[in-house]
């Protein structure tokens, strides 16, 4: 099915998942959908492999923190939350060198904490990892000890701006 594109969320400087200075990381670019989910769309590389040609586990259970994690600031950008406990189920092989999605979601909230789950989705449509993660709300000035600079949270625009995206 395919849905309308909110907002593209902002992007880290060197986050090991959409950080857009760190070469070595994932690159992921997030999309807030008309259906109230996230979308994280990536291009897995051979250096983000275990074996070869597949995608190291501890990098799909990153994407899918961070997935789930910034689902919550869809409708509030001023929550920021740190992970508490992620559980993950590994049911396919993600590929090196493929274009996959990543969808998460907000499922209960309170005043501390919130939990979320997501699915990492292959080119063929199938589901190849599913998440369920806890975290807690925190000042984002309490996560990173400080100021939140331009330089390290900011808008990258896309070369082509997407204005549906498939799921
Ligand atoms: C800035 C630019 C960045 C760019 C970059 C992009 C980032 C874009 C965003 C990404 C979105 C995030 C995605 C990645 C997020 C990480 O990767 S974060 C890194 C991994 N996680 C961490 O580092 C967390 C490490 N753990 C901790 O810091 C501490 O254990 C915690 C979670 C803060 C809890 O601290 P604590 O001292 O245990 O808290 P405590 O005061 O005891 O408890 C507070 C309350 O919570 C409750 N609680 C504590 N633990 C639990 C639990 N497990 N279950 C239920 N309740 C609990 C307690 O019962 C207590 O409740 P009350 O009794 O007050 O009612």
């Amino acid at each position: 099915m395919k849905y309308k594109v909110i907002k593209k969320q902002n992007s880290g400087n060197s986050c090991v998942v959409c950080g857009v200075n760190n070469e070595l990381g994932l690159k992921t670019s997030f999309y807030e959908l008309e259906n109230g989910e996230l979308v994280a769309i990536c291009d897995t590389k051979d250096w983000h492999q275990s074996y070869p040609g597949r995608v190291h586990g501890g990098m799909s259970a990153a994407l899918l923190d961070e997935t789930i994690g910034r689902a919550i600031s869809i409708n509030d950008e001023t929550i920021w939350g740190v992970t508490v406990s992620l559980d993950i189920k590994y049911k396919k092989p993600v590929p090196t060198d493929a274009t996959i999605k990543i969808i998460g979601r907000i499922t209960s909230e309170n005043r501390k904490l919130f939990e979320g789950s997501g699915e990492i989705i292959l080119p063929s449509g199938e589901i190849a990892v599913t998440a369920t993660g806890k975290y807690m709300k925190m000042p984002v000035e309490k996560i990173t000890d400080g100021e939140l600079t331009s330089e390290e949270w900011k808008h990258v625009e896309d070369k082509e701006k997407l204005e549906y995206i498939e799921i």
